[in-house]
C-alpha cells in the first residue's frame, strides 16, 4: 500500500486552492518558500531523526540534543543561512534545547537592556556562540512575583564590583532552561543594593562556567533540576538550579541601558518607565503567541487526517463504515480547533506588528502604548497557550485509543507544550494583569480620556451597555458587525460589572483580591474579542487565490460562534443576546461545519507540514495509518524478544504455581 494516497478522495473534494492557502498561512510567499525549503532540509538530514526520542534515556536524549544543536550550527555556517532561515531550522528540528533560551531570551535581554557598548561586547560573542547564555530570573521560592526575588547584587565601591549572592535556599535560581548543564553565562535578575539601599530587580551578566573546561566557576553551584513530564518531550532541555556564594562581577556587567550605578556607587534611575526591565518577557510572550498556532495546527493536522482515515459504524450489508470525521460530534470538537489554529495565526501576526510598533515608539521615547502592549502580550499569551494545550489534548481524544500511543505524536506534543501555560508567566497571573489594565481603562471612561487601540470599543460604552443584538435569522450571524457588537458588549459589560463590584469595597486592593475569579473571566472576554476582531480584520485584507477567502470566512465565524456557544452564560447573563439568538448561532455553526467538511483535509494540508515535522503515524500525509502502526509496534524494545526478560524469574514461577504457600 506504500505510495498510495489514502486521502486522495478528501483532497479532490477541496473547493479552494491549497497552494494559495499555504501562502496565507505562512504570511507571505517569501516566508512560505523559506519554511518549505528549510523543513525539507531538516527532514532529509539523518542527524535530525527524532522518531526514537521516547526510547532514549535522559542522558542519551540530552547528548543527542547537543549533537543536533552542534550539527545545526555547522549547517547554518556551511549554508550561510540568515537569521530567518536559522530560526526556521531550529523550529523544524523540533527539539527543546539550550539554544532556544540563548537565542530566545539571553540575546534579546542584552539587546533590550544592555548599553550600546555592552551589546557590542556581549552580542559579538553570543552571536558566534563563543558564549552560551540563559535567562535566570525565577527562583525556588519566587516565580510569578518578580518583585519578591531574593538574589542580591550588592555594589562594592572598593573594587568597583557587584557581589552576587544567594542568601537563602528559596533564593536559588530554579528553572532557567539551558542553565543546568550548558550555559557558560546567564542574565541573572537580582536586587540591586548600593549604599545600603535596595533599588529592586535589575539584570546582570554573570559568567557561570569556565570557557576552557566547562567546570563551574568558584563559588557557583549549578545543576539540572530533574526529569520533567513525559517521555522525551521537554527532557531534552537542561532546566537548572544555581546558587551564588558572594560571586564578584565587574560593575559594567550590570545591564545599564535603563538605569545605572556610577563608579562611586550612586544609583542613577532610568528616565524611562522602570517596567522596561520586564521587556524581554513582553518580547517572548509575543513569540509564544505566534508559536501557539504552530503547536495547535500540528495537533489539528494529525486529528483531521486521522478522522478522515478512521471509520466506525454505519456499514450496511458489508459496506464500508462511516468516516469518523462525518460525525457531527467529531466536527463540533475538531473544526473549532481548526478555526482556532487559523485565528491564532492571524492574531500572532497582528501582535508581532504591535510589538514592532511599540518598540519603535519606545526608541522615540513615546511610552504611551506600553501598558497596552503589556496587556495584549500577557493576555494573548495566556489565552492562546491555554486553548492550545487543551486543544492538543482534545485532538488526542479525537484520535481514540491510537491517539494515546506515543507514535501518534500527540502525547509528546502535549508534554512539550503544556508548560507554556506556566512559563513566561502563569496564565492566571497574566490575565490578572489584563484585568488591572481593564479596570484602569473603565475607571477613566467619562474622564475625557478616549480609549484607543484594543480598548477603543470601550469608548462606545453608551451604546454597548444598552444595545440588543439585531440578529433575526441564522445567516445574520455571518455579519461581522453583529458578531463584533455581541463580543464587544459582552466584554464591556463584564468589565463594567467588575468595576462596579470593586467600587463597593473601601479598599480597592482588597476588593480586587475578592473578585479575582470574575476579573479573570472579564479579561478572557476582552482577549477573545481581540482574537475575533483581528480575524475579521484579516478578512478585510486583499486575500487572493481560488476559494481561499471563502474558507477563511467560514473558519472565522466558526471560531466566533463556537466561542459564543461555549461562553453562552456570559452572553445571556449580560443580556447581549437572547436564547433565541443563541439557538440561531448554533444553527449557523452547524451549517458552517457542513461547509468546512469537504475542505478539512486540504485546510490542514495548507500548513505544509512534512511527515518528519509531524512525527505522527496517525497524521501521515498519505493516510497509510494501519501498516505503519504495526511497523512502529514491532520497533518497540519489548518486541525484541518473543519471551520477555524476566520470564524465568517472575512469570514462570507464577504460572507454575511455584510461589504458592504450603497452606494453599
Ligand atoms: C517562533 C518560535 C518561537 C518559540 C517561542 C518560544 C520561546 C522560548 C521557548 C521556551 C522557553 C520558555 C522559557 C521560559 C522562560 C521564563 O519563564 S522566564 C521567567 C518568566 N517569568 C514571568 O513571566 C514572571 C511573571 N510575573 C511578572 O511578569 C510580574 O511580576 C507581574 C505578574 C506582571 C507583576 O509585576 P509587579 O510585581 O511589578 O507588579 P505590578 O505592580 O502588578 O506591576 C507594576 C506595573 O508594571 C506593569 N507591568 C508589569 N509587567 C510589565 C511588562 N512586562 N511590561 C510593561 N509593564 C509591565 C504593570 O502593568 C503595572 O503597571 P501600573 O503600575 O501602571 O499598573
Ligand atoms: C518548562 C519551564 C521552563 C521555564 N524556563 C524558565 C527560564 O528559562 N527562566 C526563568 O527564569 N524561569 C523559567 N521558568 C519558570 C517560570 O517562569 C515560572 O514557573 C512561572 O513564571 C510561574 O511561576 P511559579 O512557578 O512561581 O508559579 P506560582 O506563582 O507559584 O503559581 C502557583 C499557583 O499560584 C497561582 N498564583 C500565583 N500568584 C497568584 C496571584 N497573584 N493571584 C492569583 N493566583 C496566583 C497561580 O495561578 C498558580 O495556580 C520555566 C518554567 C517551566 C515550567
Amino acid at each position: 500500500m506504500e505510495g498510495i494516497d489514502h486521502l486522495a478522495d478528501e483532497r479532490n473534494k477541496a473547493e479552494f486552492d491549497v497552494e494559495d492557502m499555504k501562502i496565507v498561512w505562512a504570511g507571505s510567499r517569501h516566508a512560505f518558500e523559506v519554511s518549505d525549503r528549510i523543513a525539507r532540509l531538516v527532514a532529509s538530514d539523518p542527524v535530525f531523526e527524532k522518531s526514537n526520542r521516547a526510547r532514549l534515556s535522559r542522558k542519551e536524549l540530552f547528548k543527542s540534543t547537543l549533537r543536533k544543536c552542534a550539527h545545526a550550527f555547522k549547517r547554518i555556517i556551511e549554508l550561510r543561512l540568515n537569521e530567518e532561515e536559522a530560526g526556521r531550522l531550529r523550529h523544524f528540528i523540533d527539539q527543546p534545547a539550550y539554544v532556544d533560551l540563548h537565542w530566545g531570551m539571553f540575546v534579546p535581554a542584552i539587546k533590550g537592556q544592555g548599553t550600546e557598548e555592552q551589546q557590542k561586547k556581549w552580542l559579538s560573542l553570543a552571536n558566534k556562540m563563543q558564549i552560551i547564555g540563559c535567562y535566570a530570573q525565577t527562583e525556588l521560592g519566587h516565580g510569578s512575583n518578580v518583585q519578591g526575588l531574593e538574589t542580591t547584587a550588592t555594589f562594592d565601591p572598593k573594587t568597583d564590583e557587584f557581589v552576587i549572592h544567594t542568601p537563602t535556599q528559596t533564593a536559588s535560581k530554579w528553572w532557567p532552561g539551558g542553565l543546568g548543564k550548558v550555559s557558560t553565562h546567564a542574565v541573572v535578575y537580582a536586587r540591586l543594593i548600593t549604599n545600603g539601599k535596595d533599588y529592586g530587580i535589575h539584570g546582570f551578566i554573570v559568567q557561570l562556567r569556565s570557557l576552557e573546561d566547562h567546570s563551574p566557576l568558584p563559588n557557583i553551584t549549578v545543576g539540572d533540576i530533574g526529569t520533567k513530564m513525559g517521555n522525551g518531550a521537554y527532557n531534552s532541555m537542561d532546566n537548572g538550579f544555581l546558587m551564588f556564594d558572594h560571586v564578584r562581577i565587574p560593575r559594567d556587567q550590570m545591564l545599564m541601558r535603563l538605569s545605572k550605578v556610577t563608579r562611586e556607587g550612586e544609583y542613577v534611575p532610568s528616565d524611562v518607565p522602570k517596567q522596561l526591565v520586564y521587556g524581554t518577557m513582553v518580547y517572548v510572550r509575543q513569540t509564544i503567541v505566534a508559536d501557539a498556532s504552530n503547536a495547535l495546527s500540528r495537533a489539528v493536522c494529525i486529528a483531521t487526517r486521522y478522522s478522515a482515515v478512521r471509520r466506525q459504524f454505519g456499514a450496511h450489508n458489508g459496506g464500508i463504515e462511516t468516516q469518523v470525521i462525518d460525525y457531527k460530534t467529531q466536527q463540533n470538537r475538531l473544526f473549532p480547533l481548526l478555526a482556532s489554529a487559523y485565528a491564532f495565526r492571524f492574531v500572532g501576526e497582528w501582535l508581532k506588528w504591535l510589538y514592532t510598533d511599540v518598540t519603535e515608539r519606545l526608541a522615540a521615547s513615546d511610552f504611551a502604548t506600553l501598558p497596552e502592549a503589556h496587556a495584549c502580550t500577557a493576555g494573548l499569551k495566556s489565552l492562546t497557550t491555554t486553548a492550545t494545550a487543551d486543544g492538543i489534548e482534545e485532538c488526542r481524544k479525537l484520535c481514540g485509543g491510537h491517539g494515546y500511543l506515543w507514535c501518534s505524536g500527540l502525547p509528546e506534543l502535549f508534554a512539550v507544550y503544556v508548560p507554556a501555560c506556566t512559563y513566561e508567566g502563569d496564565n492566571v497571573v497574566l490575565q490578572l494583569q489584563v484585568a488591572r489594565f481593564l479596570m484602569k481603562t473603565v475607571a477613566q471612561l467619562g474622564s475625557g480620556k478616549v480609549p484607543v487601540g484594543t480598548t477603543a470599543y470601550m469608548g462606545r460604552a453608551a451604546h454597548l451597555l444598552q444595545c440588543r443584538s439585531g440578529v433575526q435569522k441564522a445567516e445574520d450571524w455571518l455579519n461581522p458587525d453583529a458578531v463584533l457588537e455581541a463580543f464587544e458588549a459582552r466584554a464591556l459589560r463584564m468589565a463594567v460589572t467588575c468595576a462596579k463590584n470593586l467600587s463597593k469595597f473601601e479598599n480597592q486592593e482588597q476588593g480586587f483580591q475578592e473578585l479575582l475569579a470574575d476579573l479573570v473571566e472579564a479579561a478572557i472576554a476582552h482577549c477573545q474579542l481581540i482574537v475575533v476582531s483581528k480575524f475579521i480584520a484579516k478578512l478585510e485584507q486583499d486575500i487572493g487565490g481560488k476559494g481561499v477567502k471563502k474558507q477563511l470566512n467560514n473558519l472565522c465565524y466558526i471560531y466566533a460562534l463556537y466561542l459564543l456557544h461555549k461562553h453562552l452564560g456570559d452572553f445571556l447573563s449580560t443580556n447581549c443576546i437572547t436564547p433565541k439568538q443563541a439557538s440561531l448561532a448554533n444553527d449557523q455553526l452547524r451549517s458552517l461545519y457542513t461547509q468546512v467538511r469537504p475542505n478539512a483535509v486540504a485546510l490542514v494540508d495548507a500548513f505544509n507540514y512534512t511527515d518528519h515535522y509531524l512525527n505522527s503515524v496517525l497524521g501521515r500525509y498519505d493516510g497509510n495509518v494501519y501498516p505503519k502502526l504495526f511497523e512502529e509496534a514491532w520497533k518497540d524494545p519489548l518486541n525484541d524478544s518473543v519471551v520477555p526478560d524476566g520470564y524465568h524469574e517472575y512469570l514462570r514461577p507464577v504460572l507454575k504455581q511455584q510461589l504458592r504457600t504450603a497452606r494453599l
